[in-house]
């Protein structure tokens, strides 16, 4: 069987009238990388708030690392990690005082707390910036810097509230390098993300948080199957053979500002086949012809539509 290193049923979490979490469940096996996938002010750093013994949840049993969190919140806080929006780097000390500041947080003997600050500065890239303040430090440094302070406690579960939110490209993939490198070594990761790719290139499995549920769970690949989406898209250069196109594909949903047009597909070579064959007899050339097969993009905009547009 597997043991799960997060779970909740039923998790409850209002602000006054306004519910924020209305009845989560969460699984999360241990040594995955678990993705909380939502728009901006849809719970995510509240759940991870909860999850992480930082506020307290209305209603609904959790249970994180084998312990309970209503019984035994010290039991969580030894066993788990946390970083993100809250990051507890402080700019005003160097980055090698902020991983000193931790090392004696968690009762390490000094030389055992040099050691291991040495060694975690070194491994995320930061020996050298490590004798300077860390408001000094760009986005990507504090970030590592913030996972560095977190891994001095040796967790083996991290909550990661947006890791990449605001960095740059470069930056982006080092901090995926390096959550993969963490569940590499046995840790689990429960990571928040507005960011689909994200989600898609990281995590075991993904939920998807809307309206304080779960509207959809499942790998990458399971959510993907849950939604059409595929299509055949068609570029011109030409109005007039645009329109000429749009004529002669009845399914299609034309952009008359970029003179592109969408036809729905499965993708399938039979269905690519029916579209050329309308555009051949109907004497069409396309300037620009590509194959989309539903991605997590789609997915999440047919799961976080709002109720009236569906109407
Ligand atoms: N302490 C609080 N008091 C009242 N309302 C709050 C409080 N904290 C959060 N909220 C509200 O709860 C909702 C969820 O907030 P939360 O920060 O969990 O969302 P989020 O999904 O993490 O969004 P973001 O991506 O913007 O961080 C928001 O509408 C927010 O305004």
């Amino acid at each position: 069987m597997t043991t799960l290193a997060i779970s909740a049923n039923g998790l409850r979490k209002s602000y006054g009238d306004k519910v924020v979490l209305d009845g989560v469940d969460l699984a999360v096996p241990e040594g995955t990388i678990f993705a909380l996938l939502g728009p901006n002010g849809a719970g995510k750093t509240t759940a991870v708030k909860i999850l992480s013994t930082l506020i307290a949840k209305d209603a609904g049993d959790v249970r994180v690392g084998g312990h309970d969190l209503a019984a035994d919140p010290q039991a969580v806080r030894a066993a788990i990690g946390v970083t993100g929006q809250f990051s507890a780097v402080d700019g005003l000390i160097t980055g090698a005082e902020n991983m000193l500041l931790m090392a004696d947080l968690h009762h390490l003997a000094r030389a055992e707390g040099r050691r291991v600050a040495a060694a975690l500065l070194e491994r995320f890239d930061l020996a050298d910036a490590a004798a300077k303040p860390a408001a000094t430090y760009s986005g990507g440094m504090k970030r590592r810097l913030d996972i560095a302070m977190t891994l001095v406690g040796n967790p083996r579960i991290i909550f990661l509230d947006e890791p990449t939110t605001g960095l740059d490209p470069r930056s982006r993939h080092t901090m995926w390098q390096i959550i993969r490198e963490l569940v590499a070594g046995g840790v689990t990761v429960f990571l928040t993300t507005q960011y689909l790719d994200e989600a898609d290139e990281l995590a075991d499995r993904i939920a998807v948080l809307h309206d304080g549920k779960i509207a959809a769970e499942g790998t990458a690949a399971e959510l993907k199957r849950l939604v059409p989406g595929g299509h055949v898209r068609l570029r011109f250069n030409d109005p007039a053979t645009y329109q000429s196109a749009l004529l002669a594909l009845p399914d299609a949903t034309g952009d008359d500002e970029s003179l592109t047009l969408q036809v729905p597909s499965g993708g399938s070579q039979h269905e690519l086949r029916a579209v050329l064959d309308r555009l051949d007899a109907a004497g069409v050339l396309a300037d620009e012809l590509t194959v989309h097969t539903p991605d997590l993009d789609d997915v999440f905009f047919a799961l976080t539509q709002p109720l009236e547009a569906l109407r």
